[in-house]
Parts: structure tokens; C-alpha cells; sequence
């Protein structure tokens, strides 16, 4: 093993935004002797293999798995069973396989039935992103300064759990460790809701569209913007957050609703302190933000260092 390396041998499966931005982290840092990439589009391997991005790239999960001892699956929340199976037989044991599905419970139930003995389950969750997709989207500063929820289940091995931990802090990010069903309702609000919301309110826009003559794109001011760009993540990726986070986000649907028929409530009957009151708690809360540190008073939303190494 390399000097400064966590792992020896670290397989990724899917090479798109985050897989590829591991790929380039982790080459960056030093954390991985050798990265085998697997993806089953074609088009991206041929990506990930002219961008370097790892030592062996294929369409073929097994192949790339086949004595790795960190095993991280980037594909899409509502493919990770899929995966799982394949992979099941070629995992070598003692190996970790993790995850950085934007959901947790649905995940791990996919993937532990698959798993045989001795592998360790730790699901991961890199609480930073783009709007974009693919081997060229990523970046190696992506995970710099961002939260990552590691969730092991009961009776994870603490040695396992210690190092896909290192792992991450490795590439910069800052750790923390919960459980799923915690993960999954806390992000169902900080994160599922709002792009819910995003993909809603383009959608009510772009019906508009018909009535006031494009006026609405045309003049669209600073929020409305913020929203197209979170709604322009991928389809396919939060398409499968919703289906397999369906009770928190239906639970947290339903408070938002009764919150905003307050805020209606208080529009029809004038009742501008209670609109006050509000607006200056949240104030308060970006504000709690920008003091700890965690973001910058500029938004910084789709960012991508033009300093990073591509590979
Ligand atoms: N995009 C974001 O901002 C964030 C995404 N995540 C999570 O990361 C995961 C990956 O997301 P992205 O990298 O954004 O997606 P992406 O669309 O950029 O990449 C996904 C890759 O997985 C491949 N893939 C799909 N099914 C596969 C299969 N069965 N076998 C092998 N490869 C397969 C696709 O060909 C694609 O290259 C998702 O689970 C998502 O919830 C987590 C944090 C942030
Ligand atoms: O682009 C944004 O604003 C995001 O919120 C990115 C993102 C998407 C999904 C996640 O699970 C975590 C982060």
C-alpha cells in the first residue's frame, strides 16, 4: 500500500457527478493505490477512461470489484439492488461497500440481502452536489467543507465504519454518523422538499408560459432563477429519491401545505405581523448559516473550480 493511502485498491460504480468526483478527489489526496471504475453506459466509461479518471474502466460491476477493499456505489438510488446482485459474488471479504445514495433505508434494504458475510454494509451520503450529471461534471473540491452522513447499521464493524470515515475526511468533507431513518427524515426537508418545490414551481411557470407570452422566463428575477437551476437537476436520480423516500417526503408535504395555507391565511386577512414574524425568523436562520461558517454570503450554487485537476 502507498504511504499516504487509505484504501488499496477503491472501486467505483457509476462514473457520473459524484463517482467521478470521488474518482478525482481521492486520486487528488493520495487516499486510493489503484481506482477500477465500472459503469454501465458505455459512453461514460469512454468518458471516464479519456479523462483518466481512474486505472481500469469497464461496463462490467463484478470485474471492477474483484479485490477491492472499498467498493463505492454512485448510481442512481432506485439501481442500487441491481448492483448489489451483481457485484454480490465478486466482492472479496473484508471489504467495505458503501453508497452515496441521496436516501439511506431504501438503500441498505436493497442492498443487504445481496451482500454475503463478512463484506461491510456502510452507507454513505456526500451532502453536496450539482445540478449536473456525468463523468465531466464532476470535480475534486466538490466534497471540500460538506457534510457527509455516514449511516452503519447496528452492529457495523467500528474498524469499517473508522475507515470509510478517513475516507471521506480524506477528501476533504466533514463527517457525521446516524442513523437512516434520521438521515432520510432530515433530508427529506432540508433537501427532497425543496427541489420538490423547485420542480413544481418551474412546471406552474412554464404552464404560464402559455397565458402571458414567455414574459414569465423573460423577466424572472434572482429567486425564480434558483429555482430553474435545482430544477434542472436529473430526472432519473430524483425520480427514485421520491419513490424510495415516500413517507418522509409525503410527511413533510403535508406540514409544508399547512404552513403555507397559514402564510394564504395571512395574506387574505392582512395580517402583515404574522408575514413579519416569519420572515424574520428565517432571516435569522441564513443569517445562523453564513455565521457558522458553513456557507458564504454569495451563493455559490453550481460551483466548479476552474483550479481542479480533471483527473
Ligand atoms: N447529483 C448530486 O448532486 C448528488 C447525488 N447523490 C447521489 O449520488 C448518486 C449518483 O448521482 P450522480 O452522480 O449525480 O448521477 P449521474 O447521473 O451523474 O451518474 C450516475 C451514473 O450511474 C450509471 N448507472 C446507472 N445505473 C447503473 C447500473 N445499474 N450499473 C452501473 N452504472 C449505472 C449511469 O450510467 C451514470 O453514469 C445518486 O444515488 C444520488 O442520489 C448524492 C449527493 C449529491
Ligand atoms: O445542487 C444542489 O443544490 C443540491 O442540493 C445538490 C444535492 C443533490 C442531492 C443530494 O443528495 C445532495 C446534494
Amino acid at each position: 500500500m502507498a504511504k499516504a493511502s487509505v484504501v488499496n485498491r477503491l472501486a467505483i460504480i457509476g462514473i457520473g457527478l459524484i463517482g467521478s468526483s470521488i474518482a478525482r478527489a481521492a486520486r487528488q489526496h493520495g487516499l486510493a493505490g489503484a481506482i477500477a471504475i465500472a459503469d454501465a453506459s458505455p459512453e461514460a466509461v469512454a468518458t471516464a477512461s479519456r479523462l483518466g479518471l481512474g486505472d481500469a474502466c469497464g461496463t462490467d460491476a463484478a470485474t471492477a470489484v474483484a479485490d477491492a477493499d472499498l467498493v463505492i456505489l454512485c448510481v442512481p438510488v432506485g439501481a442500487m439492488g441491481q448492483v448489489g446482485a451483481a457485484i454480490a459474488g465478486a466482492l472479496k471479504p473484508g471489504a467495505i461497500v458503501s453508497d452515496v445514495g441521496s436516501v439511506k433505508g431504501a438503500v441498505m434494504a436493497q442492498l443487504a440481502p445481496h451482500l454475503p458475510g463478512g463484506v461491510h454494509l456502510i452507507p454513505a451520503h456526500p451532502v453536496a452536489g450539482t445540478e449536473n450529471s456525468g463523468p465531466e461534471a464532476g470535480f475534486a473540491t466538490l466534497f471540500h467543507n460538506r457534510w457527509c452522513i455516514v449511516t452503519p447499521p447496528e452492529g457495523a464493524s467500528q474498524q469499517a465504519v473508522d475507515a470509510l470515515c478517513a475516507f471521506w475526511a480524506g477528501m476533504g468533507a466533514n463527517v457525521e454518523t446516524m442513523s437512516a431513518e434520521r438521515h432520510d427524515l432530515v433530508l427529506a426537508v432540508t433537501s427532497h422538499l425543496p427541489h420538490l418545490i423547485a420542480y413544481n414551481i418551474v412546471g406552474t411557470a412554464a404552464d404560464l408560459e402559455q397565458v402571458t407570452r414567455s414574459e414569465v422566463i423573460k423577466f424572472s428575477a434572482g429567486g425564480f432563477r434558483d429555482f430553474t437551476r435545482i430544477a434542472a437537476s436529473d430526472p432519473t436520480m430524483w425520480r427514485d429519491i421520491f419513490l424510495n423516500n415516500k413517507d418522509a417526503v409525503l410527511e413533510m408535504i403535508g406540514r409544508f401545505n399547512e404552513d403555507l395555507a397559514a402564510l394564504a391565511r395571512a395574506i387574505r386577512w392582512g395580517d402583515g405581523d404574522a408575514l413579519f414574524e416569519l420572515f424574520t425568523r428565517t432571516r435569522a436562520i441564513r443569517r445562523g448559516i453564513i455565521d457558522s461558517g458553513q456557507e458564504t454570503a454569495e451563493p455559490d450554487f453550481g460551483r466548479r473550480h476552474e483550479d481542479d485537476a480533471t483527473a
